[in-house]
């Protein structure tokens, strides 16, 4: 990108950043729409028809009032087989390229690969958003270097095995002290703090009671210091509260946690379903504002 390109990445960036912490300190969350660009989430077309429908579902989150989209290449589902780096960059920055060139919704990176946050922020990204709490070799200096707003999530182990045992002497403390490491060590290595999100990472390594601790304690974690993201639409610790087998099954559920969430403090909901999910935060919204006259 010429200079120019630069100067917009970096405006976005400076602009998402602001409205990032406009929303943990005054509210209402803000909404990210989830764009996968896996096999497993579209009809099995091949390569280019892949790029195209990630990128109309993309233009759809938007229009359905997404604040943010966050794209992403590499399932991280339980079970989930890693993906390599050549493979998931041509699978996300076409699809990057094309959705920051047609919309202006900022665009988040959902990737452990330092090289893939690279090439995603040279392509338009405008944030950074790591299951792995960039742990990767080179992963915390790549997203100094590149300064744009980053998610931190917890992870007990990896995708493929993380469900096996889960295990904590205290849940909450546990993910607690290994944001606030993460936080340290990003800081450290010269990462504007204002940038920094945390994310209990729901699923990630925890049963569903650990789960059911972490949503019910969001507040204590939201007032830590930093905004926090709260990712639960659809998952699996939904379908075990309600019996709904299948995750196009969980819209209410996934409504009720995204409530929760943004009552006790989250600063952005990653959901799957954007424009019921707008309604829900604009409900919570006006309720606030009448209280607060
Ligand atoms: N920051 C953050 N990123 C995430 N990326 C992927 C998934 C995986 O969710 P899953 O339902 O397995 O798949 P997806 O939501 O990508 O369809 N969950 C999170 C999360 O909770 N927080």
């Amino acid at each position: 990108t010429g200079p120019n390109g630069g100067k917009m990445h970096d405006d976005r960036a400076t602009r998402l950043k602001e409205r990032i912490h406009r929303a943990h300190e005054q509210g209402p969350a803000l909404v990210m729409g989830i764009v996968n660009v896996t096999p497993d989430s579209f009809s099995d077309g091949g390569r280019f028809e892949q790029a195209e429908q990630a990128v109309e579902h993309g233009l759809r989150l938007a229009a359905e009032g997404a604040d943010i989209l966050d794209i992403g290449g590499e399932s991280t589902r339980p079970g989930a087989q890693p993906v390599g780096i050549e493979e998931e960059l041509a699978r996300v920055i076409p699809v990057i390229e094309r959705l920051s060139r047609q919309c202006d919704v900022p665009i988040s990176i959902d990737t452990s690969k330092p090289e893939v946050m690279r090439a995603a922020v040279s392509a338009g990204a405008a944030m950074i958003n790591d299951v792995n709490g960039l742990r990767a070799p080179g992963a915390v200096a790549t997203a100094a270097e590149l300064a744009v707003p980053v998610c931190l999530m917890h992870m007990q182990g990896e995708p493929r095995t993380m469900q096996a045992r889960p295990s904590y002497q205290d849940v909450v403390s546990d993910v607690r002290d290994f944001l606030l490491e993460r936080a340290e060590v990003c800081q450290r290595a010269g990462l504007d703090r204002a940038n920094l999100v945390l994310d209990p990472g729901f699923g990630f390594g925890k049963t569903l009671e650990h789960n059911l601790a972490l949503l019910n304690a969001l507040d204590e974690l939201a007032r830590i210091g930093f905004p926090v993201l709260a990712g639960l639409s659809r998952k699996s610790m939904l379908g075990r509260i309600t019996g709904r087998e299948r995750p196009d099954q969980r819209l209410a559920a996934s409504l009720a946690v995204a409530l929760i969430a943004a009552q006790k403090g989250a600063a952005i909901l990653r959901v799957h379903d954007v424009a019921e999910t707008v309604d829900v935060v604009k409900v919570w919204n006006a309720t606030r504002e009448v209280s607060s006259r």
